[in-house]
């Protein structure tokens, strides 16, 4: 079987400072990867090129067989916005806009009608436990409960691959395990990938699998755990 996304031998410095460093990446329709290491070994960068926000200096990455650095800007945007969903520490919800808003907010940039958006917004907020505050403000909710909206945002798209970059580093772990079950639930139900980035093991157990960044190159630690 053809992975659906792949990475091979990237290579990505911020001036003098090399973030990646040869790394390899793979990851299967409907499985869930957790991207660990220390502090700095350079798990986002590797996350923001496999999603094409980052370009790498050299290596490739494959989506669906396609490469990334072969369609144009506009090109790797609708690719973005059409199969990609995304998880970051802290929410990054749009502050003037109410939580349903927000999670209607992808399917809008892909054209869907208002009225359609915000109801598919609301039953995903209702699956994520927090319907209740669909009308609220980011800033009028909680940290876990803003994570949840987040996620609702991540996934109203049926993204087939979701980035999550430390999805619960600012919960506290009671919130941060339940925002787990539900971004899995969800993501394993629409057959959707996760990439997981953290730093946190029992994060990393909602995984299928573990792959280690240090000093810029990731290591498979399939059979070792
Ligand atoms: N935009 C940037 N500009 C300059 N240097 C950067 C940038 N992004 C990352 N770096 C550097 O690249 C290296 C890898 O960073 P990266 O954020 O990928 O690591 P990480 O493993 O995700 O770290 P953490 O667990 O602390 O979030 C680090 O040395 C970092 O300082």
């Amino acid at each position: 079987m053809t992975a659906l996304l792949t990475a091979n031998d990237l290579h990505k410095s911020y001036a003098s400072t090399p973030a990646l460093a040869g790394a390899d990446f793979s990851i299967d329709a409907g499985e869930v990867v957790a991207v660990m290491g220390p502090s700095g070994s350079g798990k986002s960068t590797l996350l923001h090129c496999l999603a094409g926000l980052v370009p790498p200096d050299q290596g490739t990455v494959r989506y669906q067989g396609r490469d990334l650095a072969a369609l144009s800007d506009a090109e790797r945007s609708a690719l973005r916005r059409a199969d990609f969903g995304f998880v970051f520490q802290f929410g990054r919800l749009v502050p003037e806009l109410s939580c349903v808003e927000n999670v209607a907010l992808p399917l809008r940039l892909t054209g869907t009608k208002r009225k359609e958006a915000e109801a598919r917004a609301t039953e995903w907020l209702a699956r994520l436990e927090v319907d209740d505050v669909r009308h609220h403000r980011p800033g009028q909710v909680s940290g876990g409960q803003g994570q949840r909206v987040a996620v609702a945002r991540a996934l109203v798209n049926n993204p087939r691959v979701v980035f999550a970059d430390e999805p619960t580093g600012a919960l506290d772990s009671l919130n941060g395990e339940r925002v787990m079950q539900l971004l899995v639930e969800a993501a394993q139900e629409s057959a959707a990938a996760i990439v997981l980035v953290t730093h946190e093991s029992r994060v990393a157990a909602f995984s299928d699998r573990e792959v280690v960044v240090r000093d810029g190159k990731a290591r498979d630690m399939a059979g070792a755990a």
